[in-house]
C-alpha cells in the first residue's frame, strides 16, 4: 500500500486540511435526539459517515466513546471504520495506546494489521512507557503502509507537567518525542519514500508554544480547536513554517451542528474556510 504520509498529503490536497472527530459524547447523543445506548451510537456514527466520509480528509473516531458500550460498541466502531474507508476518508483511530513492547505488539495488530476488523489508516499512541516501547506499532505501520501519531505536547493543561519537563540535555520531553519521530521519518525518506513521513506527532492547538518541528517531516495533528479554546490563529502561530504538515482536529465544534447531515457538512465547510491559510 502507498505509505500513509503520501496518502495523507494527497487527501489533504484534495479535500482540504482538516480532521473531524467522531466523539459521541452522551450529551451530543441526547442533543441529536438519540438514546445514550448502542442504537443511538450506531445512528450517530452513520450520520457522521454520511456527513464526513466523502468530504473530509481525515476522520478520527474517538475509541473511548465506542468502548464505553462494550462489545456492541466495538462492533459499531468496526462498521464505522469500514464505512468511512469505503467513502474515501482516511481513518485515524484515536485509541492512545501505549504499553510494554510485547503488549504493544497486540495493540499494533489491532489497529494497523491488514487482517484486523479494526484496521485503520493510522492510530494515536502514547509514549509514556518510553519511545522505544512504541517500536512494534511503528514497525508494523511502516510495513503495512499505515501511520502512527505520537502524543508530544497535548492540548490539556495537565500535559505540561510531564511534557515540558527537561532531560539532562536540556530538551523537553515533548521535544524528545518529536525528535524520535523525526528520526523514524528520516529513515523512511532515505528509503526514497514520501515527502511527508508516516510518523506524526500530536501538538495541541491550545499551547502557548510548540516544540521545534523543523526536522519532523511528518504530519502534525492539532486538536483543541473550538471546544477547548484553540483558534485558527493559534494553529497558524504554532504551525510556523510547517503549514502543509498541519492537520487541525475539530470534534465537538462541528458535531454540535448535527444531527442534520447538511448542517454538519456546512459546519465542516465553515471550519475549512478558517484554515484556508494552511493550503498556501
Ligand atoms: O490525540 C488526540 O486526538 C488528542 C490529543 C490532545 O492533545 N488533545 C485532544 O483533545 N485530543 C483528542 O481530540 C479530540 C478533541 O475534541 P474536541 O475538544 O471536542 O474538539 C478528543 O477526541 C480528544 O481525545
Amino acid at each position: 500500500m502507498t505509505p500513509f504520509g503520501q496518502r495523507l498529503a494527497d487527501a489533504l490536497g484534495r479535500r482540504g486540511p482538516l480532521c473531524v472527530g467522531i466523539d459521541p459524547h452522551p450529551g451530543l447523543l441526547t442533543a441529536w435526539g438519540l438514546g445514550d445506548d448502542v442504537d443511538g451510537l450506531a445512528r450517530f456514527s452513520e450520520l457522521c459517515v454520511e456527513a464526513f466520509g466523502d468530504t473530509v480528509a481525515v476522520v478520527k473516531p474517538q475509541v473511548a466513546f465506542f468502548e464505553a458500550y462494550g462489545s456492541a460498541g466495538l462492533a459499531v466502531l468496526e462498521r464505522t471504520i469500514a464505512d468511512l474507508g469505503e467513502a474515501g476518508a482516511l481513518v485515524l483511530a484515536d485509541a492512545k495506546r501505549g504499553d510494554i513492547g510485547s503488549t504493544m505488539d497486540a495493540y499494533a495488530r489491532t489497529w494497523l494489521s491488514d487482517g484486523s476488523a479494526l484496521r485503520s489508516d493510522a492510530v494515536t499512541v502514547s509514549p509514556y512507557l518510553g519511545f522505544g516501547s512504541l517500536a512494534p506499532a511503528l514497525d508494523l505501520a511502516a510495513g503495512t503502509g499505515r501511520g502512527v501519531f505520537v502524543l508530544a505536547a497535548t492540548s490539556n493543561p495537565e500535559g505540561a507537567q510531564f511534557q515540558r519537563a527537561r532531560l539532562d540535555d536540556g530538551r523537553t520531553v515533548a521535544q524528545v518525542v518529536v525528535d524520535e519521530c523525526a528520526a523514524r521519518n528520516s529513515v523512511a525518506r532515505t528509503d526514497g519514500a514520501a515527502q511527508l513521513g508516516s510518523v506524526g506527532v500530536v501538538v495541541g492547538a491550545t499551547l502557548t508554544e510548540a516544540p521545534d518541528l523543523s526536522d519532523l517531516h511528518g504530519p502534525i495533528l492539532m486538536p483543541g480547536v473550538g471546544a477547548q479554546g484553540g483558534t485558527a490563529d493559534d494553529v497558524r502561530r504554532l504551525a510556523g513554517d510547517h503549514l502543509r504538515a498541519v492537520v487541525p482536529n475539530v470534534s465537538r465544534d462541528v458535531l454540535r451542528a448535527g444531527p442534520s447531515v447538511a448542517d454538519l457538512r456546512a459546519a465542516v465547510a465553515r471550519t475549512l474556510d478558517g484554515f484556508a491559510f494552511l493550503m498556501n
